[in-house]
């Protein structure tokens, strides 16, 4: 008897031994064995050193702040020169001190062969999440005994869904200023976050539902942050709820747009510096939303929902509902907690990110 894993499970292995620092083989054209920059250890550099010349992969967008022209189109694989310990890896992987000590090449870009597994590490790093930076080295595709061997064709096509969603649990909550409702907590299949649906009322699945798709914000929601408008947004969203008497509220646990925490922190620790919340992302080496929208809608269609009144300023959420079969019948505009802190960046949403005023 056997007891195989399956993608879903080797990937979420996987997402955990990359957080740890524990190299993971990904299997292709050959192997590789990769690990975050981020979570590695001195230790495990010399280790790895001992398989052969490491390579880093790196996006794009941190190639172009580094400088760096980038062969793959949207990845750079460079070569790790022998003298090259934490510090450089790090400094590479983290911009948080580009400004104060800019790195300086000459950086040797690898050009041979395909960068498949590369991108693979990459999307897996972003999904794990940590910062999109991984150390690599070829290996002979042989199992390693204890180390998570993923072959990339079967977990390309995961990586690019959104992960089944399953009820577990529900109950009752009176909320201030949304009146009764009911909260359900939705488990992903994959091991990621948790994300809850609030139904304020008893709103009618046959008719359009006030809906707000709502990204965490511990900052915002939580502690009052001045430098966006979410948390005001989604004391607004309940409200309207509750005035109205029915709405659907999901808080969607993609903090920092899909980066999470740690990285909205380096963002903003980069816009301390003077960036924007485009080039902050841009810089980490992040596009300007990793947030996956399908999410919402898959959510919205499993509790009975085919039509919404979308509160919302982002025509991107708009398009994704429409594109993923849930009708949007009217966009209500939702537009409060303006603040002299965050003028600069819903400033930036509109002229940089497609956001209506
Ligand atoms: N990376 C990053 N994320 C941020 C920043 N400021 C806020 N966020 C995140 O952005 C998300 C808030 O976006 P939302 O309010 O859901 O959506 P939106 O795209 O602004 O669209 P609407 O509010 O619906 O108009 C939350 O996940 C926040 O944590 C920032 O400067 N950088
Ligand atoms: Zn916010």
């Amino acid at each position: 008897m056997t007891l195989g894993l399956s993608i879903i499970e080797q990937l979420t292995r996987a997402r955990g031994d990359l957080r740890m620092g524990v190299p993971v083989m990904l299997a292709g054209d050959g192997a590789l064995l990769v690990v975050a920059v981020e979570a590695l250890s001195a230790q495990r550099l010399a280790d790895l050193r001992g398989f052969g010349p490491l390579e880093v992969a790196l996006t794009a967008r941190r190639a172009q702040t580094l400088k760096v022209a980038a062969y793959d189109g949207d990845l750079v694989r460079l070569a790790v020169p022998e003298d090259a310990g934490m510090d450089w890896l790090r400094a590479l992987a983290d911009p948080a001190d580009d400004l104060r000590y800019p790195m300086k090449g000459p950086f040797v870009s690898l050009r041979d062969g395909a960068a498949d597994l590369h991108r693979a590490a990459l999307l897996l790093a972003k999904s794990a999440p940590l910062l999109p930076a991984i150390l690599a080295v070829r290996v002979p595709d042989v199992a390693l005994a204890g180390i998570t061997r993923l072959s990339v064709s079967a977990i390309l096509p995961e990586l690019g869904r959104a992960s089944p969603l399953h009820a577990v649990s529900a109950a009752r909550l009176p909320m201030a200023v949304a009146g009764m409702g009911r909260v359900h907590v939705l488990r992903p299949e994959d091991g990621g976050p948790e994300h809850y649906a609030i139904e304020v009322g008893r709103p009618d699945r046959s008719a359009p539902v006030l809906a707000r798709l709502h990204s965490a914000c511990f900052t915002g929601d939580v502690l009052g942050s001045l430098k966006c408008d979410c948390g005001p947004q989604l004391q607004a969203a309940l409200a309207k709820m509750g005035a109205e008497g029915a709405g659907i509220l999901l808080y969607l646990n993609q903090e920092g747009r899909g980066i999470g925490l740690a990285n909205k922190m380096r963002a903003y620790s980069l816009q301390d510096q003077g960036f924007d919340t485009v080039e902050a992302n841009h810089r980490l080496g992040f596009e300007d939303d990793e947030r996956d929208f399908r999410l919402g809608a898959d959510i919205l269609r499993g509790l009975g929902f085919g039509a919404v009144r979308l509160l919302t300023n982002n025509p991107a959420k708009i398009a994704m509902m429409q594109a993923m079969g849930v009708e949007v019948v009217e966009r209500v505009p939702l537009r409060v907690g303006q603040t002299a802190q965050n003028a600069a960046y819903l400033a930036t949403k509109v002229a940089k990110s497609g956001h209506l005023e």
